[in-house]
């Protein structure tokens, strides 16, 4: 039988909004009981008596069973997703830094109080790719996931690389459309994505990481030059979030702008759309494609949330569970464009190797080899804006990982 769920909900922004646009359009078997909010000045939609900005009003109502958070606040979210979990609340959330940072406290509390947390919406909007990370995909079968995580950024790269806007006047856009996060260095700095490929890590290996340790490279720094560099080459930059097996046991992960050729999938994802392209042993390369942003395409996945609760779904993570010993690794080498200034950035990344050089007064770059570790311990240099770099997709195997044939066939995918 399917329970009859009484809501209290957390937000009432773009997401809060746009799912309430869907529930009212249909004719379901839920119940808006009360709604939180921070500004109690602001005009609202709906009945004031349905507001409050006392979050115990809706945490102790012990008539809500269900709590659905779509606040812009992870450090308040936090506290009212661990509070409703130990009060035996179900709930449903979109904030992807809060559950990337607190994952595996978040899934002792589900086990502990036998409630459930389902967050679809947190990662590529409407595309449901937790779902069947969680269900359909086995782990020693399992290679890599990439693809674009982050509406905004894609949209300022389509707004560019399409129509010959500005960087400024795209970004305005994403804001103005309700995309973008409160403070947008999370999308344009690759923090958001980097969250997304936290949590859908955790549910494609089972294995959590700590958001800290995953490279995040943004698009904030992007010239002229870069765009001309890739136009020249027939490539797009998009931002790219990648997780891959580097062999059986250890798992790398980063979020780099990416040069994209005309053949790679993500070519022609543009605007607010997200894609996740997904490598699997015998099933090959799959390519998950919709909206990633946005007040409706959300709340539709947070919709299909809310409706799984009513049959007691919850994410098993049997993976995890499995302990299955993989393990985060930074060992991989990555040929990357890199746009500097100081030529002793070049000396510091050590690259490995250099295949392409240009240096005139106003442009130096070069395309080379380097260790993500390198990548990793300068990050703080390459986030000057004298700096970009952008993964050309290639990826360079150490001879003993090349030995394992199953890994071998992945070097010119995803
Ligand atoms: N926008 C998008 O396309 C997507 C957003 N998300 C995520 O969904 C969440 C919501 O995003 P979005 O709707 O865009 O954000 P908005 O900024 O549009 O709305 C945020 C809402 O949260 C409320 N709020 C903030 N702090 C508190 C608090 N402490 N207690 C109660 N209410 C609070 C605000 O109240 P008030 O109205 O009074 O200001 C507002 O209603 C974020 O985690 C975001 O990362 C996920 C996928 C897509
Ligand atoms: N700011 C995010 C919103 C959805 O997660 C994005 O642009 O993708």
């Amino acid at each position: 039988m399917s329970k009859n769920l009484k809501i209290g909900l957390f937000g009432f922004g773009v997401v809060g909004q746009g799912l309430l646009d869907i529930i009212q359009s249909q004719n379901l078997n839920l119940e808006i009981i009360k709604i939180a909010i921070k500004d109690p000045r602001k005009k609202r939609t709906l009945n004031k008596d349905l507001f409050t900005t006392d979050r115990n009003e809706i945490l102790n109502n012990t008539e809500i069973n269900t709590i659905v958070e779509l606040i812009n606040d992870a450090d308040a979210a936090y506290e009212i997703v661990t509070t409703a979990l130990k009060n035996g609340k179900n709930v449903v959330s979109a904030n992807k830094k809060m559950i990337a940072t607190h994952l595996k406290e978040l899934v002792d509390l589900q086990q502990k109080h036998g409630t459930s947390l389902l967050y679809e919406g947190a990662v590529c909007g409407s595309i449901p790719i937790i779902r069947n990370l969680e269900e359909y995909y086995d782990n020693e079968l399992f290679h890599a996931l990439s693809g674009i995580f982050n509406g905004s950024s894609n949209y300022i790269l389509s707004k560019i690389f399409n129509d010959g806007q500005s960087y400024d006047s795209a970004l305005k856009e994403a804001q103005d459309l309700g995309f973008a996060e409160t403070d947008p260095i999370l999308d344009v700095g690759g923090y958001d994505p980097k969250y997304k490929l936290a949590i859908a890590t955790a549910h494609a290996y089972g294995l959590f990481v700590n958001p800290d340790v995953i490279l995040n490279i943004g698009i904030q720094n992007l010239s002229n030059n870069d765009i001309k560099y890739a136009r020249e080459k027939n490539f797009k930059i998009k931002l790219v979030p990648t997780a891959r097996k580097v062999n059986t046991k250890d798992i790398v992960t980063y979020v780099l702008p990416k040069l994209v050729a005309k053949d790679d999938f993500l070519y022609n994802v543009e605007n607010e759309y997200n894609a996740v392209a997904v490598q699997a042993a015998f099933a090959d390369k799959q390519f998950f494609y919709g909206k990633g942003a946005g007040g409706h395409p959300t709340g539709a996945a947070v919709l299909s949330d809310i409706a799984a609760l009513r049959y007691d779904y919850r994410y098993e993570y049997k993976k995890y569970h499995s302990e299955n010993g993989v393990k985060h690794t930074a060992e991989i080498l990555l040929e990357v464009y890199l746009r500097y200034a100081d030529e002793d950035l070049i000396t510091l990344l050590e690259f490995d190797n250099i295949s392409e050089r240009y240096a005139a007064s106003s442009y130096k770059y070069v395309v080379g080899t380097v260790k993500l570790e390198s990548l990793i311990k300068n990050r703080d240099l390459l986030l000057d804006q004298s700096v970009f770099v952008a993964y050309t997709g290639r990826q360079i195997y150490k001879q003993e990982q090349l030995s394992e044939n199953v890994f071998a066939s992945e070097l010119a995918s995803l």
